[in-house]
């Protein structure tokens, strides 16, 4: 059992993983992009019930999957109060007789994401923790407001301490084919974002068709995203597995074109353990062991971790605990 969470829970070292830093914009490679979409939707179809881990395999991929997410509030009502107990959270996501009876040290989850005003919050409440801020960002979830602003609105957060930026796209760019202006948009974020790693969210839900989902994964890639990011969440369609075979096969293109990793990130509407998992092996079959890192990959996600946690007390003591003991995420 030890050996089985070891493995599973390790990271990897990161020997200098280099920054994408995006490339010239190829349209004829963007442009040539297809995606088949019924086969996309087969080969889907049979992840969920092909892939399942049980007992200690799965105890130590749901420990694996915590470390991936980006807990998440980003609610109208939130309050310096909400951040500070969600970060409380991320500090400590699995309680401790919990860890203690699956042989696990502390874990934390990869980062806490919130809104800009929520960003000193959450650094003070995560100080000597390790775990960074990110920030949704540019008019996060419609990216409608006024261009210079959306980059001040990036300055302002990197600024305010957030370590990783989710920024959202342009739809309209994407829905009328103007690619040039999609990839400047992109290049002017990244660069905005200075040091602070960059999440293109893509809102794939608004974007038609997965053909546009594939072009609009390298588009970004190739304008310099460190990750690329599905959903807003407040999408009426978020993530769903036929856009992330869809994403994650144009990562994997990148790599092997240009040599540098992006990171994927699902969010939105990933609420269950079992979906955490069938999400992990997809990862796994897909592009390997190196993307289940929470530099390469994270769940976005506001009610995920109460599920895990649920399963895991499940996994130790053979009894549900109510869903209402871990309101909390
Ligand atoms: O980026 C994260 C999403 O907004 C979270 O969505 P969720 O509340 O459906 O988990």
């Amino acid at each position: 059992m030890e050996s089985q969470i070891a493995e599973h829970t390790a990271q990897l070292p990161q020997v200098g993983e280099p920054r994408n830093p995006g490339m010239e914009l190829d349209l004829d490679w963007a442009l040539g992009v297809e995606a088949n979409t019924s086969a996309i939707e087969r080969r889907c179809a049979t992840l969920p019930g092909r892939r399942s881990v049980k007992k200690d395999y799965q105890a130590a991929w749901l420990l694996k999957a915590i470390t991936l997410i980006d807990l998440t509030t980003l609610s109208g009502d939130d309050t310096a109060g909400r951040v500070r107990r969600l970060c409380a959270k991320a500090r400590q996501p699995v309680r401790a007789d919990l860890l203690k009876a699956l042989d696990m040290g502390p874990i934390t989850t990869g980062a806490v994401c919130v809104y800009h005003d929520m960003i000193e919050t959450a650094v003070s409440a995560l100080d000597g923790s390790g775990i960074p801020v990110a920030a949704v960002s540019t008019g996060f979830p419609g990216g409608l407001s006024p261009f210079h602003l959306r980059l001040a609105e990036i300055e302002e957060s990197v600024k305010a301490g957030a370590k990783e930026i989710d920024i959202v796209i342009s739809r309209r760019h994407v829905l009328s084919g103007n690619w040039q202006a999609l990839y400047d948009e992109m290049k002017a974020f990244r660069e905005a974002c200075g040091d602070a790693h960059v999440k293109a969210i893509l809102a794939t839900g608004e974007l038609g068709t997965l053909r546009n989902v594939a072009r609009a994964s390298l588009i970004c890639m190739m304008a310099g995203a460190d990750f690329i990011k599905t959903s807003t969440g407040k999408e009426s369609v978020n993530a769903t597995l036929p856009v992330s075979l869809v994403m994650i096969r144009a990562i994997r293109d990148y790599h092997e074109r240009t040599g540098y990793r992006v990171g994927y990130k699902p969010a939105g509407g990933i609420s269950k353990a079992k979906d955490a998992l069938v999400y992990l092996s997809l990862m796994k079959d897909e592009l390997g062991d190196r993307w289940l890192q929470p530099d390469l990959f994270r769940f976005g996600a506001s009610s995920l971790l109460g599920d895990i946690e649920r399963q895991l007390e499940h996994h130790v003591t053979g009894a549900y605990s109510a869903g209402y003991r871990h309101a909390l995420a």
